[in-house]
């Protein structure tokens, strides 16, 4: 018997989450059997948000260290969607296997971020989306986190101009380290609409959106005909308990004639292998910078996640346990 650790949605989540919603529990895993097609794995990093009672939805790099299936061989490395536990048991259905050529001096955790989901994220955000092409200015918020940073590289790796906004100087001094050509924070500009003017006079073609709500707002009027919008999240909205109104985007998107369309990275994920290829090489040759902000310890993983949502994050948060 392993006794593993879960972290459980304890009450839903009204307004900001509270360490009191999460509670941590205890459950025995049976040793797999003799034929099961189990994978016992550990090493947890996860963040995420779902319904009462249950496991925590989030991702982890982990190890096998124990297996019953020839798919996921002992001391190999997978990516495991089995929400926020020390250890799991698995029939294999949520473990995709981390390369076996991962470059030794690229961090597995990496496969959480820019090489992850995320890194996915961005990328068909702005190819499927976005038809991104050479030459345009595209704007992004949350802009030095995991998607957003993602964002505004491959944004420069295809030739544009990148304006990034974040919630702190040292975010926005992260932008310009990883080339970035304009960035501001979005809590102590005088006026968000002049700022963005600012940082683009002739306004944007494409906008990866991670916030909405009222910066979102603030955007549509500077977009440029034909403009393209991703919208991948709206963080500003999430904890609301009375639902944000107007003003309402309508007359710019039809007299700019605008494209916004919302989209869960799942979507493409036929062609997540080829993707997951791209990033890696693109960190590999150093055009994708990736930084990572680490909590550690499985007891820090509400406190990590609520970090997260009030931006302490500069990069990937990760849980490393
Ligand atoms: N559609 C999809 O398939 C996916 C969508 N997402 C979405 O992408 C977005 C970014 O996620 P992820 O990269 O994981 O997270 P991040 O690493 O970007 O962390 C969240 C960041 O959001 C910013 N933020 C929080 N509250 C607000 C607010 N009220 N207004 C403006 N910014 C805020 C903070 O940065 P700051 O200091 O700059 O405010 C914080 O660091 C989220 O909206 C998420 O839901 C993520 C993955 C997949
Ligand atoms: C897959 C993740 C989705 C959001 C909206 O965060």
């Amino acid at each position: 018997m392993v006794q593993a650790k879960a972290w459980i949605l304890r009450h839903q989540f009204v307004g900001f989450p509270k360490a009191s919603d999460f509670e941590m529990k205890l459950e025995e895993l049976p040793d797999p059997k003799d034929g099961a097609r189990f994978v016992l794995i550990h090493r947890a990093y996860s963040r995420a948000r779902m319904k009462e009672g249950d496991v925590m939805i989030g991702r982890q790099v982990a190890k096998v260290i124990v297996s019953k299936n020839p798919a996921f061989s002992v001391g190999s490395y997978v990516v495991a969607n089995c929400g926020w536990r020390s250890f799991v048991l698995s029939d294999g259905t949520e473990l995709t296997p981390i390369v076996s050529d991962w470059p030794k001096d690229i961090p597995l955790s990496f496969a959480l971020g820019a090489i992850g989901m995320p890194g996915l994220t961005a990328l068909y955000g702005l190819e499927e989306i976005c038809q991104l092409k050479a030459g345009e200015t595209l704007l992004v918020n949350a802009a030095a986190g995991a998607v957003g940073s993602v964002v505004g590289q491959i944004g420069k790796i295809k030739g544009c101009r990148v304006v990034g906004c974040a919630g702190s100087d040292a975010k926005v001094a992260y932008l310009k380290e990883l080339g970035f050509d304009q960035a501001f924070n979005y809590k102590t500009v005088g006026s968000l609409e002049e700022a963005l003017r600012e940082a683009s006079a002739e306004g944007y073609d494409c906008y990866f959106e991670n916030v909405g709500g009222e910066f979102s707002s603030a955007v549509m009027p500077q977009m440029k005909p034909f403009g393209r919008i991703a919208v991948c999240g709206s963080i500003s909205l999430y904890n609301d308990t009375v639902p944000q109104t107007g003003p309402y985007i309508h007359a710019h998107m039809i007299f700019k004639q605008l494209k916004m369309e919302g989209f869960l990275c799942h979507r493409w994920s036929y062609k997540n292998e080829e993707s997951l290829r791209r990033l890696l090489a693109w960190v590999t040759e150093g055009k994708l910078r990736c930084q990572e902000h680490i909590t550690q310890g499985f007891e820090n993983m509400p406190a990590a996640f609520m970090g997260m949502l009030q931006g302490d994050n500069i990069g990937k948060a990760v849980v490393q346990v």
